[in-house]
């Protein structure tokens, strides 16, 4: 088994010897049990009332240190109110709208008319589920100041809960080695106690080019993080900071900078040229394989079929940084992949990292990040603590989810990747509820959450004193059950003196956890921390096992435990799930973005993107998991948060009546015929009224959320350009799915490297989803010139019904303008096949449509020939 960890450069692994006065855990000789009681009175249990402060000098800060580590800030009531009370008008605007179009059918066009109106009723209810979640929405705001004095008493050993750090990645042709750097980086330098922080990379594609790179990374460390903490730089990525065009000696005070700054500057240029040729040399595989450095051919030679591979860098026997300071951990990790074993993609590369890191380091939270994701802003970490260690609010916290921001996105946002009408309105109104859902990256979360048990129950105000002989705590009772802790937050390890009950308590937490004793007493450890007596190289024999590929089989992994399996949106599912045992989480927003990650800006990968979440989202819909029958019985999530997360898995089938409403301006145009009878004035007030509505709501929802009218427009026209190609896939593809059990392969997103230019942006790929906006696209353009010309050629009286269908074909076409785009490339050229395609769908239906119903017949000349003599 050993032999499958890595001989290049190994450190010896080791956690239990440490010497550093910081280590929060350096009193060894003290017995689990009293360490946790420890803590938790440091963490501040005790009652105002109960806390001696007679022993502290300092009052004041004594004081400040007991204040909560974040607010609540409620959106203004000038704002809020008129929102929900125009909420309350549209509700019943609607009503009455569809009231009136229900009794009033059209008897000449009654196939329009019902279609449409199903249409109606659908738009009406998907704006329901959209809508009420936005109800109460919240701001947030954490001190960071009074983490600090509470948990970083000068004099006093570090406090701060460490945390484990899970990046993923899996092709490194699609996500460049220097990208995954990059981040890496930026986590080695974050601003928190270097001991308490370990690095942990899953590298699906055990790709030797990412080991190396990383073994680069690691190296380069060494000067990168000394630089930072330094001169306090932000961010903390090189690449980003140094292609900052701001004034980089703005705050600036020491002499040395400038100089500093420029020899870094070389050194990273460097690195950046080693990594190239590194990745350069990766294109292509010798025909024997690869061979390591130390001349073994590399164990991930056939990527589909190799050991579990774990190498530890850095960290505290890794050697010091140039400033003599150690550096936090950083891990490689590439689980074992065999033939015949499911992978679970990348729930399945994380549930393996949260068992190496319960073995090697089991930091009671974890931050997940993607490769492309890094840390824009050196405190994030801090700010989590801000709600996880918070003695009032924090046990009930699973996860504190960061927006997520990106990089190198054009500047009008031409596909709404930015997704701020998402991150900023929708998940602050969650975060009101039960909290944000997971979005796959930028989340810290508690590792107990993950472990599948529920929130602790009892007194929203923490008790005095915990005390494990208690009854009501009673750990040998409650242990064996292992899905509840007591109020005092955890089962206690210790508790056991009856032989028969521990080998059935182990039996049962084998089942659920897997066959890894090391692990399963960890799991145990509620505030984190591996037995000091634990050897290193045992530890990593143990990692290694864990990460077996058949180690999950018969245990709850993927079902109940860590990351949940059954959808290619695993983030959404495993958000829920917490939320169903009645976890909350929370939304954490600081000024400067915590993350930042790069996005597919071209229209055919975005495409593919949305495509790929929309049938995640089919999938959890089909689900025994379903948000609309799953974790009734529980009662704990609340139903507001339900309605969202249904919002967020029934949204594709949005798709069906979207193509169908799109397409009747068209038809209605080619046909003369249209949805609605002759309307009265009095029923025309009806659609004054509901159209007014619509307005104010987006305006009022714009005011406090502070999202700007271009982001939500672009929102606006990507919900249709994704509704009628990507989402409609999504249904096709998801049914396809679950009726007759044809799966699709998805790949990664490409992750691109920055450039000026927006090359990407203009980049064109073919893909089939192209063709239905292109269709509906061209038939709605026909049908616009079909009906002007047919009025021009009929007289004044037919342009008043006309209006209301131009109406709606210019509603799609304005929809649609970014599509038309996007296809059109920079130089204004459009693929032929998607014209053939597009032009040949839309003839043949505006002709069948001609046929059926032509509209030439009632007037008297060919149309469009004598339009030029009559004007
Ligand atoms: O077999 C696999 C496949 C993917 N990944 C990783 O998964 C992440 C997400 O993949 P990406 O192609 O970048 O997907 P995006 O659509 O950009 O990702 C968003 O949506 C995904 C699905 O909801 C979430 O998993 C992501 O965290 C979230 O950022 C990347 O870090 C990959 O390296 C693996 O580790 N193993
Ligand atoms: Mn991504």
């Amino acid at each position: 088994m050993m032999g499958s960890s890595l001989h290049k450069r190994v450190h010896p692994y080791s956690v239990s010897d440490e010497q550093g006065s910081a280590r929060w855990d350096d009193k060894k000789d003290i017995g689990w049990k009293e360490r946790m009681e420890d803590w938790k009175m440091q963490q501040g249990n005790l009652g105002p009332a109960e806390f001696d402060d007679s022993a502290d000098p300092d009052m004041g800060i004594v004081d400040e240190a007991r204040q909560p580590l974040s607010r609540k800030v409620p959106i203004a009531s000038s704002k809020i109110n008129p929102y929900r009370m125009v909420i309350v008008t549209r509700l019943v605007v609607l009503a009455l709208f569809l009231r009136y179009r229900i009794l009033n059918p059209v008897h000449d066009a009654f196939g329009l008319w019902l279609t449409s109106i199903i249409c109606e009723i659908w738009f009406a209810f998907s704006w329901i589920l959209d809508q009420f979640p936005k109800w109460f929405p919240i701001d947030r705001e954490t001190y960071l100041d009074r983490l600090s004095l509470r948990y970083e008493r000068e004099g006093e050993p570090n406090m701060l809960a460490p945390a484990d750090v899970f990046v993923s990645t899996v092709d490194p042709m699609k996500e460049p080695p220097l990208v995954t750097a990059n981040t890496v980086l930026s986590i080695l330098a974050m601003d928190y106690p270097v001991d308490k922080i370990s690095c942990y990379i899953s590298d699906d594609g055990a790709s030797m080019c990412t080991f190396e790179a990383l073994s680069e990374t690691a190296e380069f460390a060494r000067k990168w993080v000394p630089f930072c903490k330094k001169f306090s730089i932000e961010p903390r990525a090189p690449e980003m900071y140094f292609s900052e065009k701001i004034d980089y000696l703005k705050d600036k005070v020491q002499p040395t900078f400038v100089k500093e700054r420029r020899a870094m500057k070389r050194e990273y240029e460097e690195f950046k040229v080693r990594i190239n040729a590194m990745v350069a040399k990766a294109t292509k595989v010798p025909p024997g394989g690869w061979i390591m450095q130390d001349g073994t051919p590399w164990p991930g030679n056939n990527t589909k079929d190799h050991p579990g591979m774990i190498q530890v860098f850095l960290g505290q026997n890794g050697g010091l940084d140039v400033e003599g300071n150690e550096l936090p951990r950083l891990v490689y990790v590439s689980r074992e992949k065999r033939p015949g074993f499911q992978h679970h993609k990348k729930a399945g590369a994380m549930n393996a990292l949260v068992r190496v890191s319960g073995v090697l380091t089991n930091a009671p939270f974890m931050l997940n990040l993607d490769c492309d994701h890094y840390l824009n802003n050196s405190k994030a970490v801090r700010e989590a603590m801000c709600f996880l260690m918070d003695p009032q609010v924090g046990k009930k916290v699973c996860y504190v989810q960061f927006p997520q921001r990106f990089d190198g996105i054009d500047r009008h946002d031409r596909y709404a990747n930015r997704n701020t009408v998402f991150f900023d309105i929708n998940m602050k109104g969650l975060d009101g509820i039960q909290g944000p859902v997971y979005v796959g990256t930028g989340c810290v979360f508690r590792r107990q959450a993950l472990y599948g048990y529920e929130p602790p129950k009892g007194p929203k105000r923490p008790r005095m004193v915990s005390c494990d002989c208690c009854p009501c705590f009673g750990s040998r009772k409650k242990l064996p059950k292992y899905s509840k802790h007591g109020a005092n937050g955890g089962p206690d390890i210790h508790g056991f003196d009856d032989d028969k009950e521990l080998m059935k308590s182990q039996m049962n937490f084998e089942k659920k956890f897997g066959q890894s004793p090391i692990f399963v007493t960890s799991t145990l450890m509620v505030e984190g921390g591996v037995p000091p007596s634990s050897s290193p190289a045992a530890l990593l024999k143990e990692a290694i096992h864990v990460i077996s590929c058949g180690y999950e089989d018969k245990t709850e992994w993927g079902t109940e435990l860590g990351w949940i399996y059954g959808s290619i949106t695993e983030d959404i599912l495993t958000g829920f799930k917490m939320h169903c045992r009645g976890w909350r989480s929370i939304y954490c927003m600081p000024k400067r973005p915590a993350f930042k990650g790069s996005a597919p800006i071209n229209l055919s990968d975005r495409l593919n993107q949305v495509l790929r979440w929309a049938l995640g989202s089919v999938e959890i819909f089909f689900s025994h998991h379903s948000p609309v029958w799953y974790g009734y019985k529980a009662g704990q999530l609340k139903w507001l948060e339900r309605l969202a997360y249904i919002n967020t898995t029934v949204y594709p089938f949005t798709s069906l009546p979207l193509l169908a409403y799109c397409t009747l301006p068209a038809i209605c145009l080619l046909t003369g015929k249209f949805i609605m009878p002759e309307i009265s004035t009095f029923a025309s007030l009806f659609f004054i009224a509901l159209f007014l509505s619509i307005f104010i709501t987006g305006i009022l929802e714009l005011r406090w959320s502070g999202v700007s009218i271009e982001e939500w427009w672009r929102n606006e026209q990507f919900w249709v350009i994704g509704g009628v190609s990507a989402h409609l896939f999504a249904v096709v593809q998801g049914l396809l799915k679950i009726l007759a059990g044809i799966d699709t392969n998805f790949t990664v997103t490409s992750k691109a490297s920055d450039d000026e230019d927006f090359e990407e942006l203009y980049a064109f790929k073919w893909t089939t989803l192209l063709i239905p906006p292109t269709t509906i696209l061209v038939i709605n353009l026909v049908g616009v010139v079909a009906g002007i010309s047919d009025a021009i050629n009929n007289g004044y009286q037919s342009w008043g019904p006309l209006f209301g269908k131009l109406f709606f074909a210019f509603w799609v076409i304005v929809h649609l303008y970014p599509f038309l785009k996007g296809l059109m490339g920079r130089q204004n050229r459009t693929p032929t096949i998607v014209v053939i395609w597009s032009v040949l769908l839309a003839s043949i239906f505006s002709l069948l449509w001609v046929r059926i119903d032509p509209f030439i017949s009632r007037t008297k000349g060919p149309t469009t020939k004598q339009c030029g003599i009559n004007c």
